[in-house]
């Protein structure tokens, strides 16, 4: 646990940058600061490892005053990641990483394959390990960035709009990316940005600063996305409020049905067939391995043409296990036939689910969201 006690930071020139913070910052979860350009975020970052030192109140990392700790002592507990990766050019990706082990005193060896591990753990082929930094792209120098962070295996770790200058698609991949690690590792990470997307996408709590270092905020993303303390919070959230709401909840609460379901290979003759037996217009077209191929319109359909699959399909949105409401609210607005198809761990149709049941499902959460 980090905590905040009526920390501010003040500036030589006067600037207040952390007017009076309170805050304190749960273990093995994800906080992230979010807030305008000049808010203090990355000011309060720097004061949890002593970068910047708090000019009043009392910062605590596990129940001890960071203040009373030998700077390198705390900082071996600390990783620390910015947006350039801030890698070493000279060194090359495996000697990078390694270079938390070896300032540890650990014998080269032992460095490098601890190096190589972590290599293996942010997704970067071994390959890699003898590049430079240059010759990666940004996205991979920020994987080495977290490598390299994670190396001596601190519990806390600080990243400072780590994924903040790489393109939208490399960025989504490194989020996920560290979705994925931090539920095994499960980590205490302070992560900074600007980006109210990535902190709602990434944040067990969000804490939300304006101008002059102020908290206004400090909450779940489901909590500051239903109830924003203020306009200025809300302002900052953007638009698409609720959509984003939903973006954080699951398809459990959304009942499954039967879909009628054709093999594409079959005679349109046959699928006629099948929509007459099931009564339904819209019948959905499985590929051999069971996964969605798009929604056929026996309307109007001449049985003496061809197969299913040499007619002109409408694509069909699937959404499985791991999609949002969000996801099935996006499929079944675009679906042709008020129907969103649910797939299993392996693709294949599994049912389907009605508009209806999509957001009466949203409603419930939006209500319980509201409620709690
Ligand atoms: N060394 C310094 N001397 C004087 N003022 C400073 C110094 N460093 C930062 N500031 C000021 O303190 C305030 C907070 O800066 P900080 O870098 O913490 O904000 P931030 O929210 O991280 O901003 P950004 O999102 O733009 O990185 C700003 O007004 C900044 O200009």
């Amino acid at each position: 646990m980090i905590r905040f006690d009526a920390v501010s930071k003040v500036y030589p020139d006067g600037t207040t940058a952390v007017d009076t913070l309170d805050m304190v910052i749960p273990e093995g979860r994800i906080t992230v600061l979010v807030g305008s350009s000049g808010c203090g975020k990355t000011t309060t970052l720097r004061m949890i490892n002593r970068m910047i030192e708090a000019s009043s109140g009392t910062v605590t990392v596990g129940g001890r005053n960071i203040a009373d700790l030998d700077e390198n002592t705390l900082r071996r507990g600390i990783g620390y990641v910015i947006q350039q990766s801030g890698l070493f050019p000279h060194k090359t990706v495996l000697d990078n990483v390694a270079t938390v082990p070896r300032l540890l005193g650990w014998d080269k060896k032992k460095a490098r394959a601890r190096a190589a591990e972590l290599m293996e753990t942010v997704g970067l082929p071994e390959s890699m390990a003898d590049r430079y930094p240059h010759q990666l792209s940004g996205g991979q120098q920020q994987r080495v960035g977290v490598a390299r962070a994670l190396a001596a295996d601190p519990p806390v770790l600080l990243m400072d709009e780590p994924f903040g200058a790489v393109d939208p698609v490399v960025r989504t991949l490194l989020q996920d990316e560290l979705l994925r690690l931090q539920s095994e590792l499960r980590k205490t990470i302070v992560f900074v940005t600007h980006d109210i997307d990535e902190a709602v996408r990434l944040g067990d709590r969000i804490a939300v600063f304006r101008t002059g270092g102020r908290l206004v905020q400090f909450a779940p993303p489901a909590e500051l996305l239903a109830r924003p303390a203020d306009e200025f919070v809300a302002g900052f959230l953007g638009a698409q409020r609720g959509l984003k709401l939903l973006s954080l909840t699951s398809l459990s609460e959304v009942p499954t049905i039967p879909v009628a379901t054709v093999e594409q290979r079959v005679s349109v003759a046959e699928a006629l067939a099948t929509a007459a037996r099931a009564g339904d217009r819209w019948l959905l077209a499985v590929r051999e391995d069971g996964a969605p191929r798009g929604w056929l319109d026996t309307d109007g359909l001449d049985g003496t043409e061809g197969s299913v699959a040499g007619h002109v399909l409408v694509a069909a949105a699937a959404v499985g296990g791991a999609d949002s409401l969000l996801a099935a609210l996006d499929a079944v607005v675009a679906s042709p036939c008020g129907l969103v198809v649910r797939v299993d761990d392996q693709g294949r149709v599994a049912g389907a689910s009605t508009e209806r049941d999509v957001i009466d499902a949203a409603s419930r959460y939006r209500d319980g969201v509201m409620a709690s």
